[in-house]
C-alpha cells in the first residue's frame, strides 16, 4: 500500500497536489497556532515544489483563531454571527502565517477566500479554475480557506474537507491529503478500544459511513470524519486520490513518503471534467424516480425520457441538479434538468409523442440529457 500512496502523491506522479490542514491540527486548545509545526510542513511543500510539485493549501482556522481574540466561547461556533465575525478577525492573522512561512522558503502565497456558490455555479468555477492556473503557472502557492466572514448557513460548505475535494476538482490536482489529528480512518471512533486504522478503502459505501461519529471531536474543527469521507467521495468519483494522514508529528509530508500511518482512498477511472463537477456538486434541489427500464436506458448512456419517470420531488427550475432514483432513496444518476418540477411532474410516464397535447408546446424531448447527466 506504502508504493500506492508513493506513486500517487509524489512529484514525479502527481504534478499538483492539494494539502488541507484541519482547525484541530493548527490551533492549539489555548488558540495559539502550531507555528513551529507549520514552518516542517512548509519545508516539506517547499521540497516538493523544487521537485516540481505545485501544491495548492486548503487552510482552516480563521474561526478557531479569530473566537480566542474576540473571547467567544464554543470555539465561535455558538451562531452563524459569532463564525462570521471570528472568521474576519482570525483569517487575516492566518493568512499573515501562510505569507510569513512561505516566504520564508522564497514561495509567493496567494490568497483565494471562496464560497460554497464559486465552486457550484459552472461559470464561476471555471473562473476559479483559470485563476488556480494562472496562479500556479506562475509559481505561487495558493492558500485558501471558506470565505467564511459573508457565507450564510445556505451557501457555506462549513468544512474544507469538502472544499479541498472540489478546489482540487477545479484545479486538475491528481491528489489531496487531509491532514488531521488522527493516523486516518479508523474502524470505529478511534479512541474505542480495539480500532483498527483501515489503511485502504476502494469503495465508500454504508459500511464505511457507520464507522464513523458525527462532528468534531477536538471541538475545534466543524467536519469530522464524515466530511472527510464526503471529500474522499468527491474526490475519487473525479479521478483523484485522496489521503487522509496525521498532522501530529513534524513534516508530516515526508512522513508519509517515508510510508507513515495513513488511508488512501483510491481514483476511480473515467468520467470527463464537465461530468465529475456535475457528480461533485452539493446542492441537489430535487429528485425524479424512474422505472427498471429506465434504470438499465440510464446505465446503458442513454438520456432519461418522460416515459420512464414515476414520481417528481422537491421543487426545481429548468437547469437545477436533480437526483435520480429507482424505488429507494439512493440516487443512481444527477443531472441537470430539462423541465422545471412542475412541468416534469406533468409528463411523468407519458411519451413522447404525447408531450405537445400535455404541455401546449413544443416540448423538449428529454427529462435529462445524457451529456448533462452522471451515473454515481
Ligand atoms: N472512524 C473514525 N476514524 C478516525 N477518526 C474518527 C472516526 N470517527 C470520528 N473520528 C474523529 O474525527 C476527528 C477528525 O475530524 P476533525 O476534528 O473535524 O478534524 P479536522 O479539524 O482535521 O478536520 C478525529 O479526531 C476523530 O476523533
Ligand atoms: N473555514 C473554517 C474552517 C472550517 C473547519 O472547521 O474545517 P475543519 O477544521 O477542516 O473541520 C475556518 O477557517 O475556521
Amino acid at each position: 500500500m506504502v508504493a500506492d500512496l508513493s506513486a500517487a502523491f509524489l512529484p514525479a506522479s502527481c504534478p499538483l497536489l492539494v494539502v488541507k490542514v484541519g482547525s484541530s491540527l493548527l490551533v492549539q486548545p489555548d488558540g495559539t497556532v502550531r507555528r513551529e509545526w507549520l514552518q516542517t510542513l512548509v519545508a516539506d511543500i517547499s521540497a516538493r515544489h523544487k521537485a516540481g510539485q505545485r501544491c495548492i493549501i486548503v487552510t482552516s482556522g480563521a474561526i478557531a483563531l479569530g473566537a480566542r481574540r474576540l473571547g467567544f466561547d464554543k470555539g465561535g461556533r455558538a451562531s452563524l454571527a459569532d463564525a462570521q465575525a471570528a472568521a474576519s478577525v482570525g483569517q487575516i492573522v492566518l493568512s499573515g502565517i501562510w505569507a510569513d512561512l512561505l516566504e520564508g522558503q522564497s514561495l509567493a502565497a496567494a490568497q483565494m477566500l471562496v464560497t460554497l456558490d464559486d465552486l457550484e455555479d459552472r461559470r464561476r468555477y471555471l473562473n476559479i479554475a483559470a485563476t488556480l492556473d494562472r496562479l500556479l503557472g506562475a509559481g505561487a502557492v495558493p492558500v485558501i480557506n471558506e470565505n467564511d466572514s459573508v457565507a450564510t448557513e445556505e451557501i457555506r460548505f462549513g468544512d474544507n474537507d469538502r472544499l479541498a475535494a472540489r478546489v482540487a476538482q477545479a484545479a486538475g490536482a491528481t491528489g489531496v491529503i487531509l491532514l488531521s489529528d488522527v493516523d486516518g480512518l479508523f474502524d470505529r471512533a478511534p479512541h474505542l478500544p480495539g480500532a483498527t486504522l483501515l489503511p485502504t478503502i476502494d469503495k465508500i459505501d454504508g459500511r464505511v459511513r457507520v464507522m464513523v461519529a458525527e462532528g468534531s471531536s477536538s471541538g475545534m474543527g466543524s467536519g469530522g470524519m464524515a466530511s472527510k469521507l464526503d471529500a474522499a467521495d468527491i474526490a475519487t468519483r473525479a479521478g483523484i486520490g485522496l489521503v487522509i494522514a496525521s498532522g501530529l508529528r513534524d513534516h508530516p509530508l515526508l512522513a508519509l513518503e517515508q510510508g507513515g500511518a495513513s488511508t488512501f482512498f483510491a481514483p476511480r477511472e473515467g468520467g470527463s471534467a464537465r461530468k465529475s463537477w456535475l457528480g461533485g456538486r452539493l446542492t441537489v434541489k430535487g429528485r425524479i424516480r424512474i422505472d427498471d427500464g429506465a434504470v438499465q436506458a440510464l446505465k446503458n448512456g442513454s438520456s432519461l425520457l418522460p416515459a420512464g419517470a414515476l414520481s417528481v420531488e422537491g421543487e426545481f427550475k429548468r437547469g437545477d441538479v436533480i437526483d435520480i432514483s429507482a424505488d429507494d432513496d439512493i440516487a443512481i444518476a444527477r443531472g441537470l434538468s430539462e423541465y422545471d418540477a412542475v412541468d416534469a411532474a406533468r409528463i411523468c410516464g407519458h411519451r413522447s409523442s404525447e408531450l405537445a397535447a400535455i404541455l401546449g408546446t413544443v416540448p423538449r424531448s428529454v427529462l435529462v440529457h445524457r451529456d448533462q447527466l452522471v451515473l454515481l
